[in-house]
């Protein structure tokens, strides 16, 4: 592969904040839309404090990073040619959305981007200015040994909780997965009093003596050694889950550093372009919400991130379970579900594209959302103030869901679901009705509401923890004091 780097940036023009760029700083996001979102938002951060950036990522990726980025942005994208040599993976799919199955694909997929290192380097060698630092995603573990050769400080960008990672982290060292209990029975994490699991919440190599097999090979490499980068980027706020937060901070000499929920970043911003998004025709769901709200009805949001593999079957038990409820709802289907569009007609809206989901989160129909509990998604919804009901399915969504419906109430979990698990449609039934209309559904609105304040509070520039993090961070790396503001 050759060094065929296509250093583009013509409408990502040099239009910088006033002042010039305090520093520069490289981003590069995994590729998958679940992680390459909170990243960009990140970016929009640093681009509000002046650092201009160099955004690395490969030519299919490059469009969702353009226009997600404000178009008066000093940022440059730097594309690198993805593998195409990989037998696993169809050709021209370099996202893992596109893959036909991420539940089988995906270790092959995240082993492949360790090939697109030498490009990178040779990259990164020609950058001018030359970067203060770099963030990039902790499934690029590969890039943590590039930026030590180049001596460039390295954050790892961890999309993942506190909560998850620390939980994690105890019971891997307390090795709490290898006991008799069965895999959906409770074990106390013990330091953390009152804070269970199940083996099921993990994948199956944590829970394996003796894993094999690629997606081994990639936990070992991205998470298997201590990490020698500078720290960790979480996107979360410190007042969401502060016990986690600090027991990571106390761990060892690497820092973590919560400075979200990044979704708010696009809430006051650098770009000016508000006025294009009120200009913007109304996509056909924001119309239909905008009914609902004349007609005073509250709107159940199902969604499941950008990546979930969903059964015929269980998607036939969700529309039963929804109708049976008799709530109105809009759900966004990535695959399948031929001619539930039709039935379901009148009862709720079902969308198969792309939507803005920060968008539909916040607008005042949307009164619930039914989630995977992605931590995007958790994020976005505690920010929208709505109350979730918590159906995770794969990776690290039971914790996210533990987290959700046990540490901070701001949801219920749907009984039966889990990373195996089939939900009925009763049970679906029953935890629509009680989140909608419940005492219990009272008691999560009123929380996410509160915690929707606090997120806010956080990011709030100036005084918000988050945005005091951030700072501090900047200028650990910069070696330069932000301007009093
Ligand atoms: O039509 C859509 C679909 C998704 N999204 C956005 O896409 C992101 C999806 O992220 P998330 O909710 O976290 O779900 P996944 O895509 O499943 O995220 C992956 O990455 C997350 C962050 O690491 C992990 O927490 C999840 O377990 C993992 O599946 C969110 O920002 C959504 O708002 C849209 O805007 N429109």
């Amino acid at each position: 592969m050759g060094t065929e780097v296509v250093a583009a940036a013509a409408t990502a023009a040099e239009v910088i904040p006033t002042g010039g760029p305090v520093c520069h700083a490289v981003l590069f996001p995994f590729m998958s839309k679940g992680h390459t979102i909170p990243m960009l938002h990140l970016a929009r951060l640093f681009l509000r404090r002046q650092i201009s950036l160099t955004i690395f990522t490969t030519p299919a990726n490059r469009p969702f990073i353009t226009a997600s980025l404000p178009a008066s942005a000093a940022a440059s994208i730097v594309e690198l040619p993805f593998p195409h040599d990989i037998p696993e993976i169809p050709a021209g799919v370099e996202s893992t959305d596109k893959l036909p199955s991420v539940d089988s694909l995906f270790p092959h997929f995240a082993l492949a981007t360790e090939r697109i290192r030498p490009d990178f380097e040779s990259a990164l060698e020609n950058l001018r200015p030359w970067p203060s630092f770099m963030v990039s995603d902790g499934f690029l573990w590969w890039t943590e040994d590039s930026a030590e050769k180049f001596g460039i400080p390295r954050l790892v960008f961890h999309g993942m909780s506190n909560h998850a990672a620390s939980v994690s982290r105890a019971v891997a060292g307390d090795r709490l997965l290898f006991g008799p209990e069965s895999d959906d029975e409770l074990i106390a994490v013990t330091r953390f009093p009152g804070v269970r699991v199940c083996k099921s919440d993990f994948e199956e190599t944590a829970r394996t003596p003796d894993p094999e097999g690629p997606f081994y090979d990639f936990v070992m490499k991205a998470f298997g050694a201590p990490s020698r980068s500078y720290g960790y980027v979480m996107n979360s706020f410190h007042e969401f889950e502060p016990v986690f937060a600090d027991h990571l901070n106390a761990l060892g000499k690497q820092k973590y550093y919560s400075v979200g929920p990044l979704c708010l970043a696009e809430v006051d911003d650098v770009c000016n372009d508000k006025k294009e998004v009120v200009l913007a025709a109304k996509p056909a769901w924001i119309q239909w919400l905008d009914e609902k709200l004349w007609e005073g009805k509250s709107v159940l949001y199902v969604a499941f991130g950008s990546q979930a593999e969903i059964s015929e079957e269980q998607l036939e038990e969700i529309a039963r379970g929804l109708e049976d409820s008799e709530v109105t709802f809009l759900w966004v289907i990535r695959k399948g579900g031929g001619g539930l569009e039709e039935r379901m007609k009148g009862r709720g809206m079902i969308v198969g594209e792309w939507v803005d989901q920060r968008g539909i989160l916040g607008h005042v129909s949307v009164g619930g959302f039914l989630s995977h509990c992605g931590w995007n998604s958790v994020m976005e919804g505690v920010c929208a103030g709505v109350p979730m009901l918590a159906w995770p399915m794969m990776a690290e969504q039971p914790l996210n869901a533990r987290m959700v419906a046990e540490e901070v109430n701001v949801g219920i979990r749907v009984e039966g679901s889990g990373r195996t698990g089939f939900v009925r449609r009763g049970a679906l039934e029953n935890a629509v009705r009680e989140l909608m209309a419940g005492e219990k559904g009272k008691e999560v609105r009123r929380n996410a509401k509160e915690y929707a304040k606090k997120a806010r509070k956080a990011m709030e520039e100036g005084n918000g923890s988050s945005w005091k993090t951030l700072n501090l961070l900047i200028d650990e790396l910069s070696n330069k004091k932000e301007d009093a503001r």
